[in-house]
C-alpha cells in the first residue's frame, strides 16, 4: 500500500477505535451486537467491503441489521458479488479485522491481506458498495461508520440505497453485477410481473376456495414497510399488514421468530388487538379461515400460521419446512408435466436434478414427506451460507431452515432450455401444457429470489401455489402433520467445548455425552434429538423431537440436564 493510502487508513480508523475486552465473531449471519458498541465494527466492516470490491471487480452490499434481535441491538454483514454471503474463505479475515485492538495493527492486518491475496489496491481501480440498513434507529449513525469505511480506501465508493430488507440489497447486488436494472421499483416491478404471470398460467376452476384474506405480521420492521408498496403495484391479492411498524416495536412479542419459537399469535392478532370482540373474532376465523403470515424483522424469514379458536392465542404453525414441501411439490410437478414426452416427435426432456436441503432443525415428519414424494434430501450445517452452496449442486436445488429462511435456485442450464421449451411452437394440447408448465419454472426464478431466502418473495409464491392447487392453508398444513418437537438452550462455560459431525446430528466431544444422548433417545416412541452450539448466542440448543408433546418435552428436559453434566457451571 502507498504512502496516500496508509496515511489515510490510519487517521480514519484513529477516529473509529473499538470498544475495549469486546470480541466479535462474523458467526452465521455476520457481526451482531448491542449496537451502542458497533461503530468501530461497521467501519471495519466498510473496509472490507471495499476491499471485496476491488479483489472481485464486482459491486459488494453491506447490510446494517440484527435481523429478528431485539431493537436494541445491530449488525453487519457482505453479499458477495453473486448476490450470496461473503465467502467462507474470508471470514478469519473479517474476524481479524473486527477484532484487532488498534489502528496501527489494523493498517498492518490491511496491508498484508492486500498481498496475500494480491488485491489491486494502487491504480485505476475503482470499487462500488451498495449499502443498505433496516428500521432500527442505530443503523443511519453505523451506515456513517460503514461509508467511512468505506473511504478509507482509495477509489472506493459507497453507495447509499436507503432503508432495505436483506433480501432486496443482495437482490440489487447481484441485478447490478449481471448488468440487470437494479433500482427498487425494478425489484418490485419483477416481483409483481412475475407473481401474475403465474396467476394467468393457473388451470382453469382451481382458483376457488382461497380467496380468504391474507393477513401479515410485519414484525414493526422494513417488511411490512416494504410490503405496502407492493401491494400498490400487485393487484388482485387481497393482504392485511399488521405490525407494520407505525406503533408497536421491532420483533416485540411479533415476527417470525417469535411466531415460530413461541408457537403464539403475534400482537396485533389478538381478538382484542384487531379491534373486535371475541365473539366475532372467533366467528370470522372459523367461517373465512383467515390465513396469517408473518415476516421477520429484515425480511428474510417468513412463516405462516392460523390462529387456534378458544386456545389461549396458540397456532397451527405452518412452517418453513412446509413451505418447502409446498414449493417441492409444485416444482416436481411442472418437471413431470415437462418430461411427460408421449406423443412428442422428438425426445426433448431435460435430465434436470432436483434436490431439497434441510438442517436437522427440520421436522422429522417433513423429511419422510419430501422422501415419500421421491425427492433426494440432504443435509447441511445449520446457516443458510452451508444450505445454499449445497441447494447450487442441483438444476432445482430448494432449501429451506424450520424457521423460514430459504428460497429456490435455478441453474442457468434449465432456464436456457425452458427459454427454448416456452417459446417453441406448440402443435398439441398436450405442447402447450408443458409450454405452460416451462413458462410456470421461469416465473418461479423471477419471483423467488435467486440471491437469499426471501419473505416477500417466498410470500408471493406461497400465495400463487395456493390459488394454483385451489387450496386452503388448511388443506397446505395437512400435507403431513409435524411431530411434537421442543427447543431449549442451556448456558455452559465454553460452548465452543462440543464439537458436531454429520450435520450437527452427533457429539464428538465432550466424549461420553453422545452415547447418553443415544440412551436418553431410545426410551421415546420417534424420538430423535441433538444438541449444538449456537452460532449466534452464547448457548448449546438442545433440539428433541418424538411421538407426543409429554415425551419431545422430557427428553429434551433430560438431554438439557446432561448438557448441564457435562458442560455446565458444575461441571469441572
Ligand atoms: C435453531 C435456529 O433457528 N437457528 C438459527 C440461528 O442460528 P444459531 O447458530 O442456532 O444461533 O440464527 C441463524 C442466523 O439467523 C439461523 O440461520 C439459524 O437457523
Ligand atoms: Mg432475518
Amino acid at each position: 500500500m502507498d504512502e496516500k493510502q496508509r496515511s489515510i487508513l490510519l487517521d480514519s480508523s484513529s477516529r473509529f477505535p473499538p470498544p475495549p475486552g469486546v470480541k466479535l465473531s462474523y458467526g452465521t449471519a455476520g457481526f451482531r451486537a448491542d449496537a451502542s458498541i458497533l461503530q468501530s465494527t461497521v467501519f471495519r466492516v466498510g473496509i472490507l467491503a471495499a476491499l471485496r470490491s476491488l479483489k472481485t471487480q464486482s459491486v459488494i452490499g453491506l447490510m446494517i441489521t440484527a435481523s429478528h434481535n431485539k431493537v436494541s441491538d445491530n449488525g453487519v454483514k457482505i453479499a458477495d458479488p453473486s448476490g450470496g454471503m461473503l465467502t467462507q474463505a474470508w471470514e478469519p479475515f473479517a474476524d481479524a479485522l473486527a477484532n484487532v485492538p488498534n489502528f496501527l495493527h489494523l493498517v498492518q492486518l490491511v496491508d498484508d491481506f492486500v498481498m496475500k491475496e494480491n488485491i489491486p489496491l494502487e491504480g485505476v481501480q475503482s470499487a462500488v458498495i451498495l449499502l443498505g440498513r433496516d428500521t432500527r434507529p442505530s443503523g443511519e449513525s453505523l451506515l456513517e461508520a460503514a461509508k467511512q469505511g468505506i473511504s478509507s480506501i482509495v477509489g472506493a465508493v459507497a453507495v447509499d440505497m436507503g432503508v432495505l430488507t436483506t433480501p432486496q440489497l443482495h437482490w440489487m447486488v447481484r441485478s447490478r453485477n449481471k448488468g440487470m436494472k437494479a433500482a427498487e421499483m425494478d425489484y418490485f416491478n419483477q416481483l409483481s410481473s412475475s407473481f401474475r404471470c403465474l396467476i394467468d398460467l393457473i388451470p382453469p376452476g382451481s382458483a376457488v376456495n382461497v380467496m380468504d384474506k391474507l393477513i401479515v405480521d410485519g414484525a414493526n420492521g422494513v417488511g411490512g414497510e416494504k410490503l405496502q408498496v407492493l401491494k400498490k403495484v400487485l393487484h388482485g391479492l387481497d393482504i392485511q399488514i399488521r405490525n407494520s411498524g407505525k406503533e408497536g416495536v421491532l420483533n416485540e412479542e411479533v415476527g417470525a421468530d417469535y411466531v415460530q419459537k413461541e408457537k403464539a399469535v403475534p400482537r396485533g392478532f389478538a381478538p382484542a388487538d384487531a379491534g373486535m370482540s371475541v365473539a366475532h373474532f372467533q366467528l370470522s376465523s372459523i367461517s373465512q379461515c383467515f390465513r396469517c403470515a408473518s415476516l421477520d424483522g429484515d425480511a428474510d424469514r417468513l412463516v405462516y400460521f392460523s390462529a387456534i379458536p378458544n386456545s389461549n392465542n396458540r397456532i397451527r404453525l405452518v412452517d418453513g419446512d412446509k413451505i418447502l414441501s409446498l414449493f417441492a411439490l409444485f416444482i416436481k410437478e411442472q418437471l413431470s408435466i415437462l418430461n411427460d414426452n408421449e406423443g412428442d416427435r422428438e425426445n426433448n426432456s431435460y435430465p434436470a436434478t432436483l434436490g431439497v436441503v434441510q438442517t436437522a432443525y427440520a421436522n422429522g415428519a417433513s423429511t419422510d414427506y419430501l422422501k415419500h414424494l421421491g425427492l433426494e434430501v440432504v443435509f447441511t450445517p445449520t446457516g443458510v451460507k452451508y444450505l445454499h452452496e449445497k441447494a447450487a449442486e442441483y438444476d432445482i436445488g430448494i432449501y429451506f431452515e424450520a424457521n423460514g429462511h430459504g428460497t429456490i435456485l435455478l441453474s442457468e442450464g434449465l432456464l436456457h432450455w425452458l427459454d427454448g421449451r416456452s417459446s417453441e411452437p406448440s402443435l398439441t394440447s398436450k405442447g402447450s401444457e408443458q409450454q405452460k408448465a416451462a413458462l410456470r419454472l421461469l416465473a418461479v426464478s423471477k419471483l423467488i429470489n435467486q440471491a437469499v431466502g426471501d419473505a416477500l418473495s417466498g410470500l408471493l409464491l406461497v400465495e400463487a401455489i395456493l390459488q394454483h392447487m385451489g387450496w386452503s392453508i388448511h388443506r397446505w398444513n395437512e400435507l403431513y402433520h409435524d411431530l411434537p418437537s421442543r427447543q431449549l438452550k442451556v448456558k455452559v462455560v465454553d460452548r465452543s467445548a462440543v464439537v458436531t459431525a454429520n450435520a450437527e446430528t452427533v457429539v464428538v466431544r465432550p466424549l461420553g455425552i453422545q452415547e447418553a444422548i443415544n440412551a436418553e433417545t431410545a426410551k421415546y416412541p420417534r424420538g430423535r434429538c441433538f444438541v449444538r452450539p449456537s452460532g449466534t448466542e452464547d448457548v448449546v440448543r438442545v433440539y428433541a423431537e418424538a411421538s407426543t408433546e409429554e415425551a419431545a418435552d422430557n427428553l429434551a428436559n433430560s438431554v438439557a440436564q446432561l448438557v448441564d453434566q457435562f458442560l455446565g457451571f458444575g461441571s469441572s
